[in-house]
């Protein structure tokens, strides 16, 4: 397939070293990577990650651990980050422009429009627009946290053909070759296959996703239409050979030729619910279908304590969870009601163990 829109992301454990200095090999191999395949017409938008590792070695403290802490690091890292960048870019004669995103901006079909129309903007002045979580001010418990499944949503947003997440393993292997030493890399894997997959969070301690939330990256992507290469930054010219052929080595995992709506995929992987509805088999059977709400009458038990406008967790005693919705009712009314709990529009089919819980048993 031929690429005219690229997203690249490239996260903590590349951009930085492990004493949290700013890795420019690596910034200026992947912004030399960039430079030329907008030369070939490509246009592409940067996912980056690092503010945290770099405001914590710029302020010469051990890395804390408390969320508010590392929110007002971020701030000063997210200068770092850059004002290195930009000076490289520009010594290729390339402007960025920043842009912070929080996971409710994918949820609120207004504040999706906006960002668009801004990044849009950017891409026609033909400036890099450079994206990052907005963790200065993002709430703990609603963030990403990782920046993978928000560069899957930024391939979403722009309409991207091609999402290339940029980490320090050359792809996904069917176990963390960090913990298993004959593990082996899958050059291919698709969407429903993933859980053959061992895949861990990070264990370097600066990255925060890990290769799930790779995964979970690569199953939006495949929700919205966007093929994804895993691959490592530090392969020979990956940028360049992921538009015009694919890097080798690399995980290739293919779109699944269908574009969901953002707020439903930011929903499914994007959010944390508070609670869980279990129903009935004819409920799942309806819900199943994606043309049918949730009503009272197919709810037997509901768990937690949440209030309506939050996501909540849909499952069956027997199959587990299977879906997530937002919840038009207080927990404490469900039972006592009857119409519509989560309304069809809300509501996600979720992959198990890609980005939740996934399908077991309930306890
Ligand atoms: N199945 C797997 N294949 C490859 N890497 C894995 C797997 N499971 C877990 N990982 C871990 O994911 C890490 C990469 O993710 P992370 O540290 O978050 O990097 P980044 O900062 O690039 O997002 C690897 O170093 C590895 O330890
Ligand atoms: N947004 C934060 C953390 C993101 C992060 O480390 O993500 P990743 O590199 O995808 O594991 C930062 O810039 O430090």
């Amino acid at each position: 397939m031929s690429v005219s829109r690229l997203v690249v992301k490239v996260g903590t454990t590349s951009l930085t070293t492990e004493a949290g200095e700013f890795r420019s090999d690596v910034a200026l191999a992947l912004i030399e990577g960039i430079d030329a395949v907008r030369r070939i017409g490509v246009e592409v938008v940067l996912v980056v990650s690092g503010a945290i590792a770099l405001g914590v070695r710029r302020l010469g403290i051990e890395r804390p651990t408390e969320p508010a802490v590392l929110q007002a690091i971020s701030a000063v890292g997210q200068v770092e980050l850059l004002a290195q960048l930009s000076q490289l870019f520009r010594g290729r004669g390339l402007e960025i422009g920043q842009i912070l995103l929080a996971p409710q901006d994918f949820g609120d079909r207004r504040q999706y429009l906006h960002a668009r129309s801004t990044l849009e903007g950017l891409l026609r002045m033909n400036v890099v627009p450079v994206i990052n979580e907005n963790d200065a001010v993002a709430n703990e418990e609603i963030r990403f946290g990782d920046n993978d499944r928000l560069a899957a949503l930024v391939s979403h947003l722009v309409h991207a053909d091609l999402l290339l997440l940029l980490t320090d393993l050359p792809g996904v292997y069917d176990a963390d070759p960090n913990l298993v030493s004959d593990a082996r890399l899958i050059e291919r894997l698709e969407v429903d296959a993933f859980d053959s997959v061992e895949a861990r969070g990070s264990v370097s301690g600066r990255g925060s996703g890990g290769m799930s939330s790779k995964l979970a990256a690569a199953s939006i992507a495949a929700r919205s239409g966007v093929d994804c290469l895993i691959a490592s930054a530090q392969t020979e010219s990956v940028v360049l050979t992921a538009v015009c052929s694919r890097p080798y080595p690399s995980t290739l995992i293919p779109s699944l030729g269908v574009r969901e709506p953002a707020r439903r995929l930011w929903i499914a992987y994007a959010t944390d619910p508070e609670g869980l509805l279990v129903v009935d088999e004819g409920a799942q059977a309806a819900l199943r279908t994606g043309s049918a709400s949730l009503l009272a009458v197919g709810v037997s038990e509901v768990r937690g304590r949440f209030i309506a406008g939050n996501v909540v967790e849909i499952a069956t005693a027997e199959s587990g969870v299977f879906a997530r919705g937002i919840a038009r009712v207080d927990a404490s009314a469900i039972l006592g009601t009857r119409g519509v709990i989560v309304h069809r529009d809300d509501l996600a089919l979720v992959v198990p163990g890609v980005g939740s819980r996934g399908a077991q048993p309930l306890r």
